[in-house]
């Protein structure tokens, strides 16, 4: 089959999430396509990276310089990572319009796409394309899978992926540059999942990161981040209350600050900042401001952070129940980003003649989660850690790209940044009409 600018190449991965990539790809996929006579190419990986090369493949087969391809990812977020990684894939000379089929297991991206609890309203609104197609194991779980290919085929607007790009350095220079399409992390985040890789072996299933969660929700990450804007957009925060991006209000202890440069002092206990996603899972619901309909600009990182020391539960309580209560408190306010986010409206409680502490709902005092929006910033590990007694501190240097982990140097820092938007160029993935949008 000759190639053209129509041409959809499908990238199956046969073992992600329940391996079903393959038989998916064959039985629903290919006849929708042949139905519509959708010139289609499938390449299956065979083995980790496998993506990548695909990736340059298809490039290079590519018939005008410059132009669109359109690709058509069959699993993970993995697989995606892996196909963005490819040499040249990224570097911004062509336009992949991206059709995800979620074949993986925690499938971030497309369930922020398409969060389940549209499903629905989003197959009404297919239904005279669904009729006409020919005869698919019609359940729900199948056309959910297929929401994607349904914006494509309806020539619905993609809609650009900002990537995050991290340099992670030394004190004399850049070492490591990394990419990643949907979480970047450092402390709880990046020490669950480097502990949870260590389990592997001795605990089956969810189970071992139950497990690394309650070793590491206790501790503290010393470090300092500097926010900045260095394109048209503005460092701001959320303010639940007001339910509005505002300027930064809840960063005190620092001295002088500009409009474009915010400092955040530690110690941490939760950091994580996406472009793109609102959930890591398809009911976690971790940064639910993230929006992606940036017409204008490039993109915003999202950054959910928490400092357990501004609550006053954790900072008025006797050394010796510090542990236990940062526990608790962690567990108690990340667990809200299962409903729907809701951990981002708790707020401090200001007076509490009881010193019971509770969090309120979007309350008089300050959110307990800081959300704020920037398009760069820099982690910068401290040497020199403070003590909390009580309170042992983690690895401040880990940081976790799309999962993977790696170290920041001694004496180093990672510097975060969205990347650049070359015009029309780079990732555009077929969505719902309106994407998590709610963050305006
Ligand atoms: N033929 C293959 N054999 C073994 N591993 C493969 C093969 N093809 C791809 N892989 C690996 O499979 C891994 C898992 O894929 P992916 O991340 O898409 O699925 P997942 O982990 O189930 O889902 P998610 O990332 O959404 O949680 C990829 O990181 C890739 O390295």
């Amino acid at each position: 089959m000759s190639i053209t600018q129509e041409t959809l190449h499908l990238i199956v991965n046969p073992v992600s999430g329940h391996g079903k990539g393959a038989e998916f790809a064959d039985q629903t996929i290919v006849p929708i396509l042949k139905h519509l006579a959708i010139p289609h190419l499938i390449y299956t990986t065979t083995s980790p990276g496998d993506a990548g090369n695909i990736g340059n493949k298809i490039l290079s087969s590519q018939t005008e310089e410059g132009g669109t391809l359109n690709v058509g990812i069959v699993g993970g977020d993995g697989t995606f990572h892996e196909f963005m990684e490819g040499e040249g894939v990224s570097d911004g000379q062509v336009r992949w319009n991206v059709i995800l089929f979620p074949l993986g297991t925690a499938n971030a991206l497309y369930s922020s796409l398409f969060p389940p609890s549209s499903t629905s309203s989003s197959l009404q609104s297919y239904k005279s394309l669904i009729d006409s197609l020919p005869p698919l194991p019609h359940s729900e779980g199948t056309l959910y899978n297929l929401l994607s290919l349904f914006s494509f085929l309806t020539k619905t607007t993609p809609v650009y992926l900002p990537i995050t790009q991290t340099t992670l350095s030394s004190p004399t220079g850049a070492v490591e540059q990394l990419r990643s399409h949907v979480v970047l992390s450092t402390a709880l985040h990046a020490a669950i999942l480097e502990d949870s890789e260590r389990l592997r072996e001795s605990h089956q299933g969810t189970e071992r990161f139950k497990i690394a969660a309650q070793q590491n929700a206790s501790k503290l990450f010393y470090a300092s981040v500097t926010l900045q804007s260095q394109s048209s957009v503005e460092v701001e925060q959320w303010d639940p209350r007001k339910g509005d991006w505002v300027l930064p209000y809840s960063i005190k202890n620092t001295s002088q600050q500009s409009q474009t440069e915010f400092t955040i002092e530690g110690p941490f206990s939760y950091f994580l900042t996406t472009s793109t996603v609102d959930r890591l899972e398809p009911q976690f619901v971790i940064s639910p401001l993230t929006s992606l309909n940036q017409y204008e600009n490039q993109g915003y990182l999202y950054i959910t952070i928490i400092r357990p020391l501004r609550d006053r539960f954790i900072s008025q309580a006797e050394p010796e129940e510090r542990k236990d209560k940062l526990t608790k408190r962690a567990f108690e306010v990340v667990g809200q980003a299962y409903s729907n986010g809701n951990h981002v409206n708790l707020t401090l409680s200001q007076e509490d003649e009881l010193n019971s502490f509770e969090l309120e709902n979007k309350g008089k005092g300050e959110p307990v989660v800081e959300v704020f929006r920037c398009d760069s910033f820099e982690w910068i590990p401290s040497n020199d850690k403070g003590k909390v007694e009580g309170l042992e501190s983690g690895n401040e240097r880990l940081v976790c790209a799309d999962g993977a982990l790696h170290t920041i140097p001694q004496g180093g820092l990672a510097k975060v940044k969205v990347e650049d938007k070359k015009h029309g160029k780079g990732f555009y993935v077929f969505a719902s009409v309106d994407p998590h949008h709610r963050g305006k």
